[in-house]
């Protein structure tokens, strides 16, 4: 007998509305416990609300009934006047009626078990609701709408079909099986990978758009990374001084440009150092900047081409600061790379830094063409999936009663991203990062 569980699904502490969901076998006997009665399906009904004598609220009332609901089970919200003390009397009263207070996603877990969506679908619900920017929104609502799942099932269905053919063949095998195989079912399969290719490669796009891009400051010390910092932020989080070696642990901020979420790092200057704590600094300076998706190499006038020209990689860019102190200075052709002249004192090359980097961000995040793999999870096994594909490939040529045991395990690896299969162990991963009420 499954649980009736119940939840706020609105922020906690005082506000217009709390809402109160319930989801269960039993939700139509608490609504009787709490003299709201049976009000009509889906109509929006105000019903008073008391247990035991006792008034909780005059409150709005939708019920519904299975499988009509978000959860596929009977289901109702009490749209509460949002306040703590109604909230706290609503739910002792539904604790009192036998119901349980739902664990994070619990809802969702159960739309997800009673099938009305899968598992890249819940985890849309989840990253909607993180959502903070207009990509991070935008990708969720794809993957809700079953665009990601959609792509999957295509997956799917290419490899079943040369699964078939695989085992027609060898069902009535003849000495041109393998020749008639590599006919049928190798199209199939070429096309397959490459399609689960694009798609692994999207992976990092999807990730970065859901998790952050990373931009990460490095130079020489004294370079002006921590004013750029500052001002890229617009906060004094940083300290600034005109001692070389200020910065010593890595400084994280988040922004949005153009749309993207953007994780900004501040770093140790780059140099050798007998102190063991600026040594640690820039031992992480370096790791972080190996990580990052993009290098700001940060130049003060007469750095030396030096340590940093390590680090950086093509498309990166130098910001050549202290501009006020060097008008008119031709910046070096380093590492054939970008620049951009900026200075923290007067303002200057500012806005054109800010519109540099949301125009790489277009470039590198956006993408309308393929929905985005937006998890490491669904990367592992797509990556998983390609490398059985391209054994089975090899195999259709030189021992097809091969293939068809690599495609299954193909086929296996997509049915866990999207939960047809192996849902027990990534079930707590996935449901775990919830809010309580959805
Ligand atoms: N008040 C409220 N607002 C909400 C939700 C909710 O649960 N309650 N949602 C929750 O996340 C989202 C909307 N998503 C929902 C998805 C399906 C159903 C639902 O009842 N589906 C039924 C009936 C469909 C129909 O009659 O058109 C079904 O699919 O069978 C409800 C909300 C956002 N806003
Ligand atoms: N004139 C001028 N001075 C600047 C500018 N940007 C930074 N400075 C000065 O340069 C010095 C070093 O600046 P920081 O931002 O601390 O440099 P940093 O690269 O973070 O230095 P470390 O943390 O030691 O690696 C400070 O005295 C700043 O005031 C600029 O655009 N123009
Ligand atoms: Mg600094």
């Amino acid at each position: 007998m499954t649980d009736t569980i119940f939840a706020l699904a609105t922020p906690p502490g005082r506000g217009a509305i709390a809402v109160i969901r319930l989801s269960g076998p039993g939700v139509d006997q608490a609504l009787d416990g709490l003299g709201a009665g049976r009000p009509k399906p889906r109509l929006a009904s105000v019903r008073s609300l008391s247990r035991a004598g006792e008034h909780i609220d005059h409150a709005l009332v939708l019920r519904f009934v299975s499988p009509n609901s978000y959860t596929g089970e009977d289901a109702a919200e009490l749209h509460l006047h949002g306040g703590r003390a109604v909230v706290e009397a609503a739910s002792r009263a539904l604790i009192a009626l036998g119901l349980r207070p739902a664990e994070p996603g619990e809802f969702t877990r159960r739309a997800f078990q009673n099938g009305r969506m899968d598992l890249a679908q819940a985890e849309a619900v989840a990253d909607l609701i993180d959502a903070e920017t207009t990509a991070q929104a935008r990708q969720a609502l794809g993957q809700l709408d079953g665009r990601l799942s959609q792509t999957y099932a295509g997956f799917r269905r290419d490899l079943l079909k040369a699964l078939a053919l695989v085992e027609a063949e060898i069902d009535f095998p003849d000495e041109e099986v393998p020749d008639n195989l590599a006919r049928t079912a190798g199209p199939v399969l070429d096309r397959l990978a490459n399609d689960l290719r694009r798609a692994v490669d999207t992976g990092r796009r999807g990730e970065r758009v859901r998790q952050g891009y990373r931009i990460v400051l490095i130079g020489e010390t004294n370079a002006g990374k921590s004013s750029l910092f500052n001002a890229l932020t617009a906060r004094e989080a940083a300290i600034v001084t005109p001692i070389a070696g200020t910065t010593r642990d890595v400084l994280d901020a988040d922004l949005v440009i153009g749309g993207y979420a953007v994780t900004l790092s501040d770093t140790a200057g780059l140099r050798d150092s007998d102190d063991p704590v600026e040594a640690e600094g820039v031992r992480r300076a370096r790791a972080r900047a190996e990580a990052a998706d993009l290098r700001l190499w940060v130049r003060a006038p007469g750095d030396p081409a030096g340590v940093a020209a390590a680090y950086v990689r093509p498309g990166d860019l130098i910001v050549a600061t202290k501009a006020d102190l060097a008008e008119g200075r031709r910046e070096d052709e380093a590492a054939g790379l970008d620049w951009l002249a900026v200075s923290t004192t007067t303002g200057q090359g500012l806005e054109a830094l800010h519109d540099w980097l949301a125009r790489r961000l277009a470039e590198d995040l956006a993408g309308a063409d393929f929905p985005a793999v937006t998890r490491e999870r669904h990367r592992l096994r797509l990556t998983e999936a390609l490398a059985a594909v391209a054994t089975a490939r090899v195999a259709l040529d030189q021992a097809p009663e091969m293939a068809g045991e690599d495609l299954r395990r193909a086929a296996s690896a997509l049915s866990r991203v999207t939960g047809e299969i192996g849902v027990e162990d990534v079930l707590g991963e996935v449901f775990a990062t919830f809010c309580i009420g959805k």
